[in-house]
């Protein structure tokens, strides 16, 4: 509407970017690894899709575990924070395997940013681990592991999101 301000997204909340390439994705990941190690072993591994399952196939395969499921939750659109949908449960038989509880299993996920996602997870397993490569002030305290924190303005920008395109110089006229 006229005169008023637009909306910011999350992303344009965020205000700084933290681009990931694969390679520096996939040494996070193994670092990661480096940690659960010491804290496992895992019966399974629960992958919060979407971003969840890139990390969770890294982590899977150091670690050895072939039992993999997802917990399919979609809460932004692009950049924009909207209500969780929980799009499907966690299956019957990872339940089994955590007891009914998430002991023993092991939440992937790719970052927590409010925490919002991270929480609704954490409620149906309460027992279990949960990991994320990255993390964010407001979600880091639901995290058990993570590798590397940015401030809560940080957008990161994974490499399944993006392509390599042109840069202007940072000098203006210089080309
Ligand atoms: O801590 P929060 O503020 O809840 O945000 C973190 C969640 O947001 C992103 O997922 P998104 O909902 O964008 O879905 P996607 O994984 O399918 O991209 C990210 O992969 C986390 O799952
Ligand atoms: O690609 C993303 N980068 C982020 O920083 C973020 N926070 C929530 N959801 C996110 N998705
Ligand atoms: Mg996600």
């Amino acid at each position: 509407m006229a005169g008023e301000a637009p909306e910011l997204s999350a992303q344009e909340r965020a205000g700084k970017a933290f681009p990931v390439s694969w390679d520096q994705f996939h040494r996070d990941c193994r670092a990661l690894t480096w940690r659960l190690n010491e804290v496992g072993p895992f019966h399974a591994v629960i992958a919060i899709t979407r971003g969840g399952l890139v990390p969770a196939a890294i982590v899977a395969r150091e670690l050895g575990v072939r039992v993999i499921d997802t917990v399919c939750i979609a809460s932004y659109d692009h950049n924009k924070q909207g209500e969780l949908q929980v799009l499907k449960g966690i299956s019957e038989a990872a339940m089994k395997l955590g007891g009914g509880t998430g002991k023993g299993l092991l939440i992937v996920d790719d970052l927590v940013d409010t925490g919002k996602t991270g929480r609704m997870v954490r409620e149906m397993l309460p027992d279990a681990h949960f990991a994320t490569v990255y993390a964010k002030p407001m979600g880091r305290p639901l995290v058990d592991t993570f590798i590397t924190e940015v401030s809560q303005d940080t957008w990161i920008f994974f490499p399944w999101d993006t392509a390599l395109s042109y840069h202007p110089p940072l000098r203006d006229g210089a080309a």
